[in-house]
């Protein structure tokens, strides 16, 4: 193989999703001629993972290479070493496809930006495909029948967050297990997948039986389609382009009076044309709304909203702007009943002036308010028949009144991050807070 030949497969998913199953189905059934390596990654000191391919890979009297990273995620403290031992393996190992099994926890971008981004390994390796490997009943569990997900991720991130960005920047979705569940409910996570991430392609499976040329060297990957094709980054734009629509030129920076911007913010679709990738998932039998105003939360009263969010939501995604951290815009990252807050960046008003200046200048169509500059809620919704009324009028009651505008904020009760390494993790299913440092 010459340089940027060698196609790797990236077979990510949640814990025990069936990753390796699938892998081990793939190298009994892969074309003789196919020289394969894998890279199997696990949390733990004992790789169990590597230990089963291996095991599997004699019986078949394979000469398949199997190298195991432990003891850490290649997607974070291993991302190094990861990237060493490919180039390794391609200097020294003659085979025709890589296959990585990531650990559960792993984040597929990061681990697709480590094969990209190391030189020496974007010399030997061609990205080929990001599958994700979905149990569908645990995803059902999670995110249609609202089932108890109490576990929270090594770096504090919620599960179901962490399963919906495997979700989210993949290429291929394979719906293993479907054994465990009923066709409706087959149907119901497939459709809420196509949500999710409408770019990807969708198989189904059994004990990971697929047909080893969707895996192997298929050239499916496409970094803008992986990485922008996350449905509530196409619904963001899609409810953005129509309140441009609506407002003419964009944002009216003015109309910062709370009862207007409830009447004149988040827009549904209808009657508007736009590209068909940019339809939101309403056709997918979800739907999806924005909420966006110019008036920051109450925090004490967020706090109580995201400890009870709307049962018909099912992601939600944005920036928030709360009372007593004027400093930086937070992310919200809800998933299933987990919600996770973490701080996003600076706000450009708090910027210094030469840097605020090159910033707005930048960014020409960038709403400006004299007092608050780009301080604003913008929040993308993805669920099941959202009642959007009742997601913006509760949503509404969280922004602080025109008289809390004049209050002293400090003196608010607030959970919510003032630092880069602060996040905020709601977990609803034990009605607890934490507060981790990352
Ligand atoms: N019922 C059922 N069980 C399955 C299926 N696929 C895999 N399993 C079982 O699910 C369990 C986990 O499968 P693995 O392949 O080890 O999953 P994994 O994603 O590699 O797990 P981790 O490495 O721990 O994240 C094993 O007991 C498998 O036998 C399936 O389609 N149906």
């Amino acid at each position: 193989m010459s340089a940027s030949d060698i196609p790797v497969s990236i077979l990510s998913g949640g814990l025990g999703a069936g990753k390796t199953t699938t892998l081990n189905h793939l190298l009994e059934n892969a074309p003789e001629e196919r020289e394969i390596a894998v890279l199997v990654n696990d949390m733990g000191e004992v790789n169990v993972d590597a230990a089963l391919v291996e095991r599997q890979v004699t019986l078949d009297d394979d000469e398949t290479t199997v190298t195991e990273l432990s003891n850490g995620c290649i997607c974070c403290g291993l991302a190094n070493e990861f990237g060493q031992t490919i180039v390794e393996l391609a200097k020294t190992v003659e085979f025709d496809a890589l296959v990585v099994e990531p650990s559960g926890m792993s984040d597929p971008a990061e681990v697709a930006q480590t094969v990209r981004s190391n030189r020496q390994a974007a010399f030997h390796y061609n990205l080929d495909t990001i599958v994700t490997v979905v149990d569908a009943a645990l995803f059902h569990d999670v995110f249609i029948a609202g089932a108890e997900v109490n576990e929270v991720t090594e770096d504090a991130k919620p599960l179901s967050d962490l399963l919906a960005e495997q979700v989210e920047f993949c290429d291929l979705v394979l719906l293993n297990k479907t054994d465990l569940v009923t066709d409706e409910e087959l149907a119901e996570v497939e459709s809420l997948i196509r949500a999710l991430q409408p770019q990807a392609d969708i198989e189904t499976a059994e004990r990971g039986r697929v047909d080893p040329c969707v895996l192997l060297d298929v050239g499916r990957f496409d970094l803008d389609r992986v990485s922008g094709g996350a449905g509530w980054k196409q619904a963001h734009k899609y409810h953005q382009e129509a309140t441009d629509d609506e407002d003419g030129e964009g944002h009216d920076s003015d109309d910062h009076d709370h009862e207007d911007s409830h009447d004149n913010e988040g827009h549904s679709h209808e009657g508007h044309d736009h590209d068909d990738h940019l339809h939101p998932p309403e056709e997918f039998g979800l739907t999806s709304c924005n909420y966006r105003r110019p008036r920051p939360f109450h925090p004490e009263r967020l706090v109580d909203w995201l400890a009870d969010v709307p049962a018909d939501v099912v992601r939600a995604k944005g920036l928030m702007w709360v009372a007593g951290r004027e400093r930086h815009a937070l992310n919200c990252n809800l998933a299933g009943t987990q919600v996770q807050v973490d701080v996003n960046g600076q706000w450009a008003a708090t910027m210094p002036e030469f840097q605020r200046k090159a910033y707005r200048e930048a960014r020409p169509d960038l709403d400006w308010d004299e007092e608050w500059g780009d301080r604003e809620i913008d929040l993308v919704f993805i669920g099941h028949d959202l009642d959007e009324t009742a997601i913006q009028n509760s949503l509404d009651d969280c922004l602080l009144t025109d008289a809390e505008m004049d209050e002293d904020w400090e003196r608010y009760e607030n959970p919510f991050p003032g630092r880069a390494e602060e996040e905020l993790v709601f977990d609803a299913d034990v009605d607890k807070w934490g507060v981790a440092t990352v």
